[in-house]
């Protein structure tokens, strides 16, 4: 399931972002990257201890936890801080499967990568290029979203970064642990809730709602592991 949150963080907070962001320390892409993406990557990062990720990641988890379409749609456990990337002068990243337990930096915490995210911080038309396309059941997504908005999908999926080849392309990418880590099971959960949210605005007194929250929240305790 690809979800688009649009304007997870206002203007002002991108342009607050990008302020921080030019003054950061940028370094190659590889230092992070397993050895096969490491030959497919071709692109700049912020490093993982820099105090200037430190604090815009904190912020982006601190919105992520805000918002309701997150929790319904990832059913997060555990979040992976935010990391910072930048493309430009032809840069990308030819497709790849992200990897599936990634350690937190500096710490024993080890996440299960369910959820991708990208959350884009340059608008459309400031760069050429730039893509992310992700390869799912239904064909190939190509995603290019104005700065602010949040793109979430199956980290189980084959995608990639297309050249940057005019401007520059920053974005941050991070990556949860669900709850649930089956996408088809979070999809239908997920399609639950937004019904039972529908049918609260309806009806708020609908009888119905009681036994379909508990189906929502039996369904969960079936499917979830902490
Ligand atoms: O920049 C993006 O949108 C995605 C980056 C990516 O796929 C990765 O770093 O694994
Ligand atoms: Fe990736």
């Amino acid at each position: 399931m690809l979800i688009r949150i649009p304007e997870f963080i206002s203007k002002d907070q991108v342009a607050e972002c990008r302020s921080l962001l030019e003054s950061a320390d940028w370094v190659h892409g590889n230092v992070t990257a397993g050895h096969q993406a490491a030959l497919a990557k071709n692109n700049l990062q912020l490093p993982e201890d820099s105090p200037i990720a430190r604090q815009l990641g904190d912020f982006i988890l601190a919105t992520l936890g805000q918002s309701q379409e997150v929790l319904a749609a990832g059913l997060p456990n555990k979040i992976y801080p935010p990391m910072f990337n930048c493309y430009q002068g032809g840069g990308e990243f030819n497709y790849h499967v992200d990897n599936t337990i990634r350690r937190v930096a500096g710490t024993a915490v080890k996440i299960r990568t369910d959820v991708s995210m990208t959350l884009f911080l340059s608008e459309p038309d400031e760069y050429e290029g730039g893509e992310l396309i992700i390869q799912d059941t239904y064909g190939e997504q190509r995603i290019k979203f104005s700065a602010g908005d949040l793109v979430l999908y199956p980290s189980t999926s084959l995608h990639k970064v297309t050249p940057v080849t005019e401007g520059r392309r920053l974005a941050s990418f991070f990556w949860m642990q669900s709850l649930v880590r089956s996408d088809e099971k979070r999809r239908l959960l997920y399609d639950l809730d937004k019904s039972i949210q529908a049918l609260t605005q309806e009806n708020p007194e609908n009888p119905e709602l009681v036994r379909l929250a508990g189906v929502y929240h039996n369904l969960l305790r079936q499917w979830s592991e902490t």
